[in-house]
């Protein structure tokens, strides 16, 4: 029995519309529906690129087809109806930015779909509308750069305008430009190696043997950066535990941590148990890690993981990290708190992230961001190391935190993060990472210490 031809358009609107209308995450939907059709046999490799790239680009680039499309309409885009709304913005989105397509498909394939999903009326207008559009290019003319920058990153760039605002202020236009840039580039699989089971250079081998194209990071002893390779769940090496995907820079986070071996070490915000399973596996298997997160159904991720890894000296427990310092009160060598945070520096490693974020985060999170360290300061023995770490670039959830602790807490002395550094040094006493500058995810990490 052949299977049966799908339209990857098709299939590309019914993941948009699951974004849009029922709330879904883009790359956890498209990762569904992908599945689902290569089990049946019904997806060729060119039609999951193309499946990928409409979902992805219609997402991320979802405010900026929304003005192109209505320099075309003369009704707000805001009254057409969701699935045909979404019919337009893939086909706008490939008229303007998937060169490759002729505009003839691109207009023909949404008029098929505006026949599936809606009725005369709309086949008529989803194909004026896109006709128009390819006929008339010129209609779009982006703001000018220097007299409106705000408005000109935020459409060029697909970002919220309040985020734009922001960023600007601290950097500049042409720091910010490049910022925005590269949140929509496509970043590098980065592997850390199982220094518990194999060493990098092995690894590195297995690893072209199985088809990757890699090469080792120059963030970390372990890491390795990967610019090709074929669908992880087939590598045998990453069956066998020999190593963990995680990104350059959250690898330096249990680095400058500094786990020895034989310690007891808490991270207080732990799963998945990407920094747990490294920190274990920088104590060579010994001593403890205990990996806390506010939802046990994430930590079974850190068992899995730690399991898979070979790691036996990882425990789990499920609590409020707000509560950690009354259960463990100095009795750890060392603290991570790798803290919840809005995510602003990870924008590139999902489409639709952008626009869930919101100003109002940055007054909410740091609230909960300095009751956690407050607490889990507590669990840290005289002497002992303290590690606040976040995946974001903003101050109000990183240096603000950190020196409204240091302030209430005398205690504690910040060191010179950038010092413990695993390749080159720096002299920051808070370190902060950007994906524009430094080419890893945005990452903020102080390091202090506990003198009595
Ligand atoms: C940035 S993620 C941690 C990532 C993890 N450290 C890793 O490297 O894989 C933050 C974690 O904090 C957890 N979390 C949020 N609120 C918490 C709380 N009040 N107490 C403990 N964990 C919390 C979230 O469930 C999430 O897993």
């Amino acid at each position: 029995m052949t299977a049966k031809k799908i339209n990857a358009r098709e299939v590309a609107l019914n993941v948009i519309n699951e974004v849009e209308v029922n709330g879904a995450y883009a790359n956890i939907a498209l990762a569904k529906e992908i599945n689902r059709r290569m089990s049946h046999g019904q997806l060729s490799d060119q039609d999951r690129r193309l499946i990928t790239e409409l979902v992805y680009g219609t997402v991320k680039a979802g405010n900026t087809l929304d003005w192109m499309l209505n320099q075309y309409l003369s009704r707000p885009l805001a009254k057409v109806a969701p699935v045909i709304r979404n019919i337009l913005r893939m086909g706008i989105y490939q008229l303007f930015f998937l060169e490759r397509i002729p505009a003839s498909a691109a207009c023909n394939q949404a008029v098929e779909l505006a026949k599936k999903y809606g009725h005369a009326g709309t086949v008529k207008f989803v194909n004026g509308i896109l006709r128009n559009a390819a006929r008339s290019p010129e209609k779009i003319a982006y703001p000018d750069r220097n007299n409106e920058p705000v408005k000109y990153l935020a459409l060029k760039y697909f970002h919220p305008e309040w985020l734009i605002e922001r960023w600007l202020g601290r950097l500049g236009l042409t720091a910010c430009e490049a910022l925005c840039q590269c949140n929509n580039s496509t970043p590098p699989l980065a592997l850390r190696t199982n220094t518990v089971k194999t060493n990098r250079n092995l690894l590195l081998k297995q690893l072209a043997e199985e088809g990757v194209t890699c090469e080792p990071s120059v963030w970390t002893p372990e890491g390795i950066v990967c610019s090709g390779h074929p669908g992880l769940g087939t590598l045998k090496s990453l069956q066998e535990g020999l190593f963990q995907v995680q990104d350059e820079s959250s690898m330096l986070v249990a680095h400058i941590l500094g786990p020895q071996p034989g310690e007891f070490i808490i991270d207080a915000c732990g799963a998945p148990g990407g920094k747990t399973t490294h920190i274990a596996a920088l104590m060579g298997n010994t001593g403890q890690v205990l990996s806390t997160d506010i939802y046990e159904h994430k930590l079974i991720i850190t068992r899995e993981n730690a399991a898979r890894l070979g790691l036996t000296n990882i425990t789990t427990q499920a609590l409020d990290a707000v509560n950690l310092g009354g259960m463990f009160p100095r009795k750890a060598d060392r603290v991570l708190v790798d803290a919840p945070c809005s995510g602003l520096g990870v924008l590139r490693r999902k489409p639709d992230s952008r626009w869930r974020k919101s100003a109002a985060m940055l007054k909410d999170l740091p609230k909960l961001q300095s009751s956690i360290l407050n607490s889990a300061a507590e669990c840290v023995k005289a002497g002992g190391i303290l590690v606040y770490s976040t995946c974001t670039t903003e101050p109000e959830e990183n240096q603000e935190v950190v020196s409204a602790f240091l302030h209430s807490h005398p205690e504690f002395s910040l060191t010179q993060t950038g010092q413990y550094l695993p390749g080159q040094q720096r002299p920051d006493d808070m370190l902060q990472l950007w994906p524009h500058t430094d080419g890893v995810d945005g990452f903020f990490i102080a390091r202090m210490e506990r003198q009595a």
